[in-house]
Parts: C-alpha cells; structure tokens; sequence
C-alpha cells in the first residue's frame, strides 16, 4: 500500500507541531522517520493511523483520501514503546486479540493456526502460554509485533518500538525486524530519534526538525551528502572546526583542510572521527587521551587553537597520551558561514 503525505500541517492550540510535510512512502518500503525529541515525528504517525487529524493537506492511502477511512478500516498496525500488551491474557491471547474483536470472522481454529504461525514468525514458539510478565522486553515487543501483525495489516506503524530496551536488545530486535519486513513486504513507517537504528534499518530515511522534513534519501545518501550542519550533527559523531576558505582550503588551527566546494569566506566544517588520519597532513596536534574499545582505540587530541578532536584508529596503533604529529582531513563535510 503505496501512502502519500501532501502538505500536511498539524497545530495544537497556537503551537505549530507539522508545517506542510509532503512525503510518499512507496508500497513496501520501510522509512525510518528520525529526528530530536518534538521534531513530529510521532504526530505524524498518529495522523497516518487515523488517530489525529490534520489541519490541511492531505494523506492518501493508495490513490483514496484518508481522511474517509476510520482508523479500524486503514488496515495498520501499531508497536509502540509503550503499547502494553494485555496483563491478564497470555501471550497467544493478545496476539489472537485483534483477530477475535475483527469484522472478519475467523473460526477457533483458523485463530490458533495463525497464532502457532506468527510466534514462529517471531521465534517465541512455545512461549504461547506465559504471561507478558512471564517474558522479557525484548520478547513483549515481539509479541507486540505478533498482535499487530495477526490482522494482515497493509501498513506497519513503529514508534520508538525499542526504545525501552539495552542497545544490545535493540541491535538484534531491528536486525530481526529487518528480516520479517523483507520476508512480508509490508509498508513500515519507523519512527525512532536513534540514527544507528534509523540508517541501519531503512530504506529510506526522512530527517524532522521543528515539524519539518529537512532531508530525506537513502542511508547512503544521507550519511554522505548532509545537507545542512543540523543533519551533519544529528547523524553522528562530528566535530565542528570554523576557518577562512580561500581557493578550495580553509584555514583551521593552524593547518588547512581541502574544501573544493566551497566558495571564498567564513566556514563551517565538521569532521568525523573517522575522517581523519594521524601523522599526515598539516594540522598540529597532540593526543591528550587514548580509549580503548573492543574495535578500536579512538583517540583524543587537541589542536594549537584548543580545539579537541578525536578520531579512530586499529587496535593494534601504537600511540599513546603526550604523541605530537600533524593531521589530515581527508573527508569533511564544509557549510558556507552566513
Ligand atoms: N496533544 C498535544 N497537545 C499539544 N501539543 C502536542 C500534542 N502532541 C504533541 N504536541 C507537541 O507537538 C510537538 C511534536 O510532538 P511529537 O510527539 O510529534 O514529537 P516527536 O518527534 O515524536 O518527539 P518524541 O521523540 O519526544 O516522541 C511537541 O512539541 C509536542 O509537545
């Protein structure tokens, strides 16, 4: 089920929350909705439900205005963070739930057929006749997945699903997540302000602030062509260093980093720890600080102007806290200064 948002604004009382979001969700696609906390993201997964209306603008589903489908006619499909399963049912009855109030009528044994189906599905076999007490998170939010999806819905709803859960947890459950989306094709709408979850999950990633889309495109895309600072920082580990560009270099502490886009004047450039390489280029610096982790040692240093940096290196580097060397940037993202 292809869905498109046209110009879509969202007020409540006087405050702004959706300011004219156009955006078409292929059928079958799973989009990651990313941005900070009140950028809108889960406003506009509510007005895609049917649970909130928008003030103008339009959401088709297919080529039918949404606004005449009530919400238990859209055929979608909810996991939220917080959507708790009933209590007082057993695992196999919340997920036979939504099948036993439908307007289809399905017999006993067709329910218990698809309930032994989807808790393979979401590998919880055998675990039918616990209660949600009985399981851990990461298993609720499966059984949660299970409940939405036992209705056949044309559209899957996701808002912050794992957001409860340890990064560990997390990282397997969008993984999996992943694997049942290939393997059902259903239309996913992922909301989620994590860019690890985002870019490791989508298709298509669409970046909110302040109620608006500021970029949308592939992981790829994204992660190599940020167009603004607020997207730069928003995706990840970056530092931001600010110089003069004359001919396609600027001047940074002390060194110069190659900007050929950029035009002459005041410049913005952020650099990830992993764009930068040690004992090249013409930046003095001088580690402060070595981390060690389980990939890697990422290293801090600072420059002649103050400025500290890090930046990532193999585990077997040698280096070590007082080092000096220069540095080289050898990829940045560079904005002009207003
Ligand atoms: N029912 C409401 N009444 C008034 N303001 C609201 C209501 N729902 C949302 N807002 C406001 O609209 C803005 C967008 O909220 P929304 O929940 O869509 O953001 P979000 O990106 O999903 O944030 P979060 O990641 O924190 O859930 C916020 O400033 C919020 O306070």
């Amino acid at each position: 089920m292809k869905i498109t948002l046209d110009t879509v604004v969202k007020t409540f009382d006087t405050f702004r929350a959706v300011h004219g979001v156009s955006l078409e969700i292929e059928s079958g696609e799973l989009i990651a909705l990313l941005g900070p906390s009140g950028s809108g993201k889960t406003t506009i997964l509510r007005m895609v439900a049917g649970l909130e209306y928008a003030d103008s603008g339009s959401i088709l589903f297919g080529d039918k205005d949404a606004t005449d489908i009530p919400v238990r006619d859209r055929g979608v499909g909810f996991v939220f963070q917080h959507y708790a399963l009933f209590p007082h049912m057993t695992v196999a009855e919340n997920i036979a739930f939504g099948m036993k109030v439908s307007k289809r009528k399905r017999s006993r044994e067709e329910i218990a057929t698809r309930v032994t189906e989807l808790l393979a599905l979401v590998r919880l076999e055998g675990l039918g006749d616990r209660f949600p007490t009985q399981i851990s998170g990461g298993q609720r939010q499966r059984v949660a997945l299970a409940r939405a999806l036992a209705v056949d819905p044309r559209v899957l709803l996701l808002d912050e699903p794992f957001g409860a859960l340890d990064a560990n947890v997390r990282r397997d459950l969008r993984r999996w997540l992943r694997e049942i989306h290939d393997q059902l094709g259903i239309t996913t709408l992922f909301v989620t302000h994590d860019q690890e979850e985002a870019l490791d999950l989508a298709d298509r990633v669409v970046i909110l602030e302040q109620g608006r889309i500021v970029q949308e495109g592939t992981p790829e895309e994204v992660c190599r062509r940020p167009n603004s600072p607020f997207v730069t920082k928003f995706l990840g580990d970056a530092h931001r260093l600010v110089g003069p560009v004359t001919s396609g270099s600027a001047r940074v502490a002390g060194g110069t980093v190659a900007v050929p886009s950029l035009p002459d004047g005041q410049a913005e450039i952020f650099v990830r720890p992993a764009d930068l390489s040690w004992g090249e280029g013409d930046i003095p610096a001088e580690v402060t600080r070595v981390i060690d982790r389980p990939d890697g040692r990422r290293v801090v240093v600072r420059l002649e102007d103050g400025t500290t940096l890090e930046l990532d290196m193999p585990p077997e580097t040698r280096i070590e806290k007082g080092d000096r060397q220069t540095l080289r940037v050898r990829r940045a993202h560079a904005f002009p200064l207003a």
